[in-house]
């Protein structure tokens, strides 16, 4: 299977590189603030699937940068999925918890009323109406607090934060699941897989890892699987001042997606102790 991916340096696109089949693009082969070029790329390239792991992450800079974010998670991917439905070929998009208000407890179902709070919830919502609208073979994958030992996340800034200090407030009433960057790629692939075998299964899927946790006890297991001694107090998210909200309930109902491709949820205490590994080598 050849598989065509956007994105070449971000934490997924790292781990897909790994797969055999794959050809990654950077932002000087394609680049997403000129949608047109995403699909002059493939419409001449020879590829049985498209993967798009390139968006727009900076939650909070988005706030400021509206236009290039919505350029880039809604208006790209939507020419991708065009030109991939007109090649005939599926696209495999990766999507976020953050299209939902966070209201509840109960996790999210990939049909449940969306609700973006933010510019990065909302561009990226945009992207999953586009693709949807063109009709062509898709899977849309939701996941949530990606981590790997690239790139930027939230893993990486406790181990730089804990590094310099002995104690950090972290906020304790946001509720998700933590995803290991690896176990996303393979996904991908597999449902990439599964989507050339059989159209049928396009939608919108969930994929996150598990147990849901609070951002501070997943700080608190951060500092425990690499040796620092930092002491995390709960705070409120109220006490957190940023630019963009976030939601609170960002569980994801993974069942549909164990389901229909026989991909479970991953133990991401497990991919952490292999990044944390990866980190110290
Ligand atoms: N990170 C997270 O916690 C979560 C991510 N997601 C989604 O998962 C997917 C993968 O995320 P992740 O791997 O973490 O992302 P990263 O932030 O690690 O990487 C983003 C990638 O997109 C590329 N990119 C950004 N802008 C452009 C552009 N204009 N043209 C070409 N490439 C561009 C970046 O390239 P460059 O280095 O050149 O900027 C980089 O390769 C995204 O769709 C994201 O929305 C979903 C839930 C959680
Ligand atoms: C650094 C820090 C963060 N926090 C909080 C702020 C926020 O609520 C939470 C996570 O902060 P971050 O800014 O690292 O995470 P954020 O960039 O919001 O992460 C999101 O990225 C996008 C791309 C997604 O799609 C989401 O699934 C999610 O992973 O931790 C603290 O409470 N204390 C701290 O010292």
């Amino acid at each position: 299977m050849k598989v065509l991916v956007f994105g070449q340096t971000g934490q997924l696109a790292t781990e897909l590189a790994q797969f055999d089949g794959v050809t990654c693009l950077g932002r000087r082969d394609a680049d997403l603030t000129n949608p047109r070029a995403c699909e002059a790329v493939i419409a001449q390239a020879d590829m049985d699937v498209v993967i798009n792991a390139a968006a727009y992450t900076a939650v909070d800079r988005s706030e400021e940068d509206r236009d290039t974010a919505m350029i880039v998670n809604a208006m790209a991917p939507t020419a991708m999925a065009a030109a991939a439905a007109t090649r005939g070929i599926p696209l495999v998009h990766i999507s976020t918890d953050y299209v939902f208000d966070g209201s509840g407890t109960t996790p999210w179902k990939p049909d449940d009323a969306t609700g973006p709070l933010g510019v990065y919830g909302s561009s990226k919502l945009g992207g999953e109406k586009g693709i949807t609208a063109t009709g062509g073979t898709h899977a849309i994958l939701r996941t949530a607090w990606v981590f790997s030992a690239h790139g930027t996340n939230f893993v990486k800034t406790m181990l730089r934060l804990g590094a310099e200090r002995d104690a950090l407030n972290i906020v304790a009433d946001q509720i998700g699941g933590p995803t290991p960057a690896r176990d996303i790629a393979a996904a991908c692939m597999r449902i990439a897989r599964a989507l050339t075998e059989d159209p049928t299964k396009s939608g919108t899927y969930h994929f996150s890892g598990a147990p849901d946790v609070s951002w501070a006890n997943f700080a608190r297991e951060i500092f425990a699987q690499s040796g620092l001694s930092v002491d995390v107090t709960d705070i409120p998210t109220t006490a957190y001042s940023t630019s963009a909200k976030r939601p609170a309930n960002s569980r994801l109902d993974c069942r549909m997606t164990t389901a229909t491709f026989g991909i479970a949820r991953p133990d991401w205490r497990r991919g952490l102790a292999q990044v944390v590994a990866d980190l110290n080598t």
